[in-house]
């Protein structure tokens, strides 16, 4: 992948449409603007309606075009954008005009972000919160990419390196200077501010919200057989997922279905009903269902209003996470009154409360999560636990040159979320998830 390369794409999504955007970036932008356009550039930012055209002068299309000359633009490079009609011929003959331009190239995936932070546009970060804002199904989710995208983990964990770094630069004058010349304070000044930036990632590092709003929350639909619980999938789905039947029994595999449950990804899972199982089979279809309302953040508990006193042999941690239990059946009689949410998902009376209890249930999961910044991926976590275990180890060295190479570790591992080091290493990890014209 070349830097000096002149690169085009398509930036808005494949297929039929009112406008196509098409981005151009690079040294020989302004070139490849004249010759599809066959002038000159619009004064700078501004919109132009012009001819868009084949390298031989037939007109392709009408379009605005945009010109944004380094460095005010999206790369921090030459960059153009033609608006042309969304039609599929329309695109491919604008595109097929620009590879025929010497020096000018489609791009790569995630080319046009990977440029932009090289150019010190953004930082690593705030290129993934791109790549977040784009692929946001939920409400939760775009507006914490947004946030990430303004620069709010940004300042965090900049803040932290930066302290660090003036914790590790006393030190290194220390080991550098005789005893006398520095005071005894700078040190014990150094390892105080080490400390409570220890205590903050690690406290950082506890909260698990911002990976849930980003990734789902896992929601596991659990109880005895035939409570209704694929039939309750199903009418959360609205769509048939699940084997729904009379047979107690019938399912066995855990099924997924990711939905939107009050503004936030949830993941909700269908299992097997907890029983002593008839055969081997069954017998793992339990096994998996008890597996997975361990793990999951919200147990939905569907029990038989007909069969209240069916007990469940359900596993020990439920106490510590949050259980909505909904007696299903409501149709039909029960023997006795019982207490807690009703439903019937024949007539589905009470399935709107259900839906209400749940997403409430998510909401206090992620509560305030709109406020501190929070986690929001696996790779910063990762960093972040290596930059704790060397502040860990810091703070037991006796020894300032030992003190000295922990710090400088954990100023690197978070160096390394922003961009701050390593720069070139973690591009090619972090953009080859991006899709063309990003
Ligand atoms: N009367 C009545 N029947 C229901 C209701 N909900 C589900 N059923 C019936 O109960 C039976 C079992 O439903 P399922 O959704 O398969 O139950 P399940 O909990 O997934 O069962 P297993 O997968 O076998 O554990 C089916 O015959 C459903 O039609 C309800 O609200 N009222
Ligand atoms: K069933
Ligand atoms: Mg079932």
């Amino acid at each position: 992948m070349r830097r000096d390369d002149t690169i085009y794409a398509l930036a808005s999504g494949a297929g039929r449409a009112g406008v196509a955007v098409v981005r151009i970036s690079g040294p020989d932008t302004r070139i490849a603007l004249s010759s599809v356009t066959g002038q000159r550039p619009p004064a700078p930012r501004r919109a132009a309606l012009r001819n868009i055209q084949a390298l031989d002068g037939m007109v392709i299309d009408r379009g605005l075009v945009l010109w944004f000359p380094a460095p005010f633009s999206f790369t921090g490079e030459d960059v153009a954008e033609l608006h042309c009609h969304g039609g599929r011929a329309i695109i491919e003959a604008v595109l097929a005009a620009l590879s025929g331009i010497p020096g000018v190239r489609l791009a790569e995936p995630g080319e046009f972000s990977r440029r932009a932070v090289l150019n010190g546009k953004f930082d690593l970060t705030q290129a993934e919160a791109i790549a977040d804002l784009v692929d946001a199904e939920t409400p939760a989710q775009r507006s914490q990419a947004l946030r990430q995208y303004d620069g709010t983990l940004s300042t965090l964990y900049d803040g932290w390196r930066s302290e660090l770094s003036k914790a590790l630069a006393w030190a290194e004058a220390a080991i550098d200077f005789s005893d006398e010349e520095l005071p005894e304070e700078v040190v014990a000044e150094a390892r105080r501010m080490a400390e409570s930036i220890l205590g903050e990632i690690t406290e950082h590092l506890s909260d698990a919200r911002g990976e849930l709003v980003r990734d789902g929350l896992f929601v596991a639909i659990v109880g005895p057989p035939n409570a209704g619980k694929s039939s309750l999938i199903n009418a959360l789905a609205g769509r048939d997922v699940a084997i729904v039947s009379e047979k107690a029994g019938t399912t066995r595999d855990i099924i997924e279905v990711r939905l939107n449950l009050g503004g936030y990804a949830v993941v909700v899972a269908d299992t097997a009903g907890l029983r002593a199982a008839a055969d081997d089979i069954e017998a793992e279809g339990v096994r998996r269902a008890l597996a997975r309302a361990e793990t999951a953040d919200v147990v939905v508990l569907l029990r038989d209003g007909t069969d209240p006193d069916n007990v469940l042999d359900l596993p020990d941690n439920l106490d510590s996470k949050t259980v909505v239990t909904v007696w299903n059946k409501a149709d039909r009689e029960w023997p006795k009154p019982l207490e807690g949410l009703k439903l019937s998902l024949k007539s589905g009376a009470g399935l709107e409360d259900v839906v209400t209890a749940l997403s409430e249930a998510v909401r206090a999961r992620l509560e305030s999560a709109e406020e501190a910044p929070v986690l929001t991926r696996a790779r910063h976590r990762e960093a972040l636990t290596q930059a704790a275990a060397a502040l860990e180890r810091a703070g037991l060295a006796p020894e300032l040159e030992l003190y000295a190479e922990d710090l400088r570790l954990a100023v690197r591992a978070i160096g390394r979320i922003t961009g701050r080091v390593d720069v070139e290493d973690l591009l090619d990890v972090i953009f080859r998830d991006f899709c063309i014209g990003k």
